[in-house]
């Protein structure tokens, strides 16, 4: 049974500059809808497992919908190693993704990354690195990956990063609250991040891999949306289990019940180990199919990804040339 979607014109041909959505501002925990939800494990992961081997797109428009991912990318770094010079070579990179030849040859308009995403202290070098671009800065905070610094300085850190020029906070929930079922204490962890993020999206990154279950994770993320988050990520991509479909299609699921009872779009972000072009050609696919086109924009959607864009230059450099180049000539930093 395949389903193939089909483009019906080079979908990035739309593309503006970025733009936020409307936030979510949120609504009182309702703890009968969060310990009413559940989910069907084995229902879920059989789904799930027939979606990588479908025929998603047809090759025609492969290449739009590849220049369409490119734009949805926040290009990460998140290394110990990080260097002022590695974060200005990525902006670089975020400003001109794919080469501006390639992109003539393919028909295709010239794109930028959705964001960059970065740790605390490198945000001066990336704001002054995209000035005048439109791409956004992206933030991991609240002591990323693990979440286990002191409360206050979370909270302050968030602060601090807006003040630097973050226009996007992705936050870490703890886990903790999860595990033991503590939703009044995740929804007030929540409230208070995004109350610290003022004027800034927040993201908050569930780390899903540690989360137990499907139900878990499908309670955190109404949680997390309830208590005002405007997107909610699978991983900080340090979990030993990061994004996965059967993940996001919990996830996308939470996502479309909130929609549906509170008319509020919350963006979604599968962040760690999507590194290869077809993977994120499955996910599109996926977004399309259960919440629609409005999720095909970066506003709504995102790729946390750090490796994801070279192997997409080499897909893009094969249509235009019919042979592939060698992954050492798209470095990404
Ligand atoms: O949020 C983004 C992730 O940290 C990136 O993970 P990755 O290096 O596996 O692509």
């Amino acid at each position: 049974m395949s389903q193939t979607t089909t483009a019906t014109a080079a979908p990035v041909r739309d593309h503006l500059p970025q733009l936020h959505a409307p936030r979510n501002e949120g609504m009182p925990l309702d703890l009968d809808w969060v310990r009413g939800v559940q989910a069907n494990t084995s229902a879920i992961e059989r789904r799930a497992a027939t979606l990588p081997g479908r025929r998603t797109v047809k090759k025609e428009y492969q290449a739009a919908w590849l220049a369409r991912a490119v734009t949805l990318i926040d290009l990460t770094t998140l290394a110990g190693d990080d260097t002022e010079g590695r974060v200005r070579r990525l902006c670089a990179k975020a400003r001109q993704p794919v080469r501006a030849e390639l992109l003539d040859r393919l028909g295709l308009p010239h794109i930028t990354t959705g964001a960059v995403c970065v740790y605390h202290e490198m945000v001066p070098a990336a704001v002054e690195a995209l000035e005048g671009s439109g791409i956004p800065v992206a933030a991991v905070s609240t002591g990323f990956p693990a979440g286990l610094s002191p409360y206050h300085l979370r909270v302050r850190e968030i602060e601090e990063s807006v003040r630097a020029g973050a226009a996007e906070i992705d936050i870490v929930i703890s886990r903790r609250h999860v595990l033991t079922g503590n939703w009044q204490a995740l929804y007030d962890e929540m409230a208070e991040f995004r109350a610290a993020c003022g004027p800034a999206h927040v993201k908050a990154i569930l780390a899903t891999g540690e989360l137990g279950t499907l139900r878990n994770v499908a309670r955190a993320s109404l949680v997390c949306m309830m208590a005002g988050a405007d997107f909610i990520k699978t991983s900080t991509g340090k979990e030993a289990v990061n994004a996965t479909l059967p993940v996001s299609l919990t996830m996308i699921r939470a996502i479309r019940a909130y929609e549906a009872a509170t008319g509020v779009k919350v963006g979604y972000k599968p962040a760690g180990g999507i590194s290869k072009a077809k993977d994120a050609l499955v996910y599109l696919s996926l977004m399309k199919e259960e919440l629609g086109d409005p999720w095909l924009r970066p506003e709504l959607f995102r790729f946390g990804a750090s490796s994801l864009l070279g192997d997409i230059e080499r897909q893009l450099e094969h249509f235009a040339t019919g042979a592939y180049s060698a992954s050492w000539r798209h470095p990404m930093a």
